[in-house]
């Protein structure tokens, strides 16, 4: 079946978000060179939420995720118009150095990618980096048990982070994506390459950690979306132009999202009609 979601042009809905919003993404558009990968797209990120986004293959998702911390500015071809503030503060300013946006908000990747050495040292990492001068151990410990990994691994500090599981592996990047105590957490497919046990305890962190922490979540999986974000963002990919940019169809609370869309592509969507 030809998918009608590539086919149709539709402005995104407008949502308004009901909690305070730390992260306000407004994109005018993205290219990568001469590639308009993203057009008008604006996403609020709410604090202590989980944004999650969904959509086909392409539409962008990665990509307006990753500007939210500038993670795509290690790409020489991406450009972004608009803008995303952090707190009211436009971190594509001029005078704003990426690498302290980066220490506000985290990132966690698909594939599990601890560090060759120890599990201490994978957590410790970011702190020594950031000459952290308080007590190493006990802030080890927190994020460790922040990521819902200390029982397991309290007696095996010393081993190396590539010896655990594929989960825990998961879960360690996670609790070093926290020992620095960012603002906002990025997550882009966290669970793709974990089993289903191993799935089910990350989205079981993403619900403690959303207690502490904002946020973001891509996911190819729409079960996950249901389960674990409160807001959920539908991106769609317009042909129409004759490339392929990435937008947002609508974004609402997930229930509505999934229950009650507003948009036609986002029911067909939805419905599984493309997955
Ligand atoms: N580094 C890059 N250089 C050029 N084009 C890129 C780059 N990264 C992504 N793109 C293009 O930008 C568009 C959006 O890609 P993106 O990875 O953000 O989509 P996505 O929705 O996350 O896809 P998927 O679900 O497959 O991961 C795609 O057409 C992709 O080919």
């Amino acid at each position: 079946m030809t998918a009608p979601i590539e086919q149709t042009v539709s402005n995104a809905a407008s949502y308004t978000p009901t909690s305070p919003v730390v992260i306000n993404c407004d994109i005018d558009k993205i290219y990568y060179g001469d590639f308009l990968a993203v057009r008008k797209s604006v996403v609020p990120i709410e604090k202590n939420k989980i944004t999650g986004f969904i959509g086909l293959s392409g539409c962008g998702k990665s990509t307006v995720l990753r500007s939210l911390n500038r993670m795509n500015d290690l790409i020489s071809v991406f450009r972004l118009e608009g803008q995303v503030t952090y707190h009211g503060q436009n971190i594509y300013a001029r005078n704003v150095d990426p690498v302290v946006v980066r220490r506000y908000i985290g990132m966690v990747f698909q594939q599990p990618n601890p560090f060759s050495m120890s599990i201490y040292d994978n957590v410790a990492f970011g702190l020594r980096l950031n000459r952290f001068k308080g007590n190493m151990d006990e802030r080890v410990q927190k994020a460790l048990e922040g990521a819902a990994l200390w029982k397991e691994v309290k007696d095996k500090l010393k081993n190396s982070g590539l010896s655990l599981s594929g989960g825990q592996q998961q879960r360690l990047c996670i609790a070093r994506a926290i020992a620095t105590e960012p603002d906002v957490l990025l997550m882009d497919e966290p669970c793709s390459a974990l089993d289903p046990i191993a799935t089910r305890q990350v989205e079981e962190l993403m619900l403690e950690l959303k207690a502490h922490y904002t946020l973001a979540l891509v996911t190819h999986n729409m079960q996950q979306a249901m389960r674990v974000a409160d807001n959920t963002c539908f991106f769609g990919v317009d042909i129409s132009q004759g490339g392929r940019t990435g937008y947002l169809v609508e974004m609402g609370k997930t229930k509505q999202v999934f229950e009650d869309p507003q948009a036609q592509l986002t029911k067909e969507y939805v419905a599984g009609e493309f997955s």
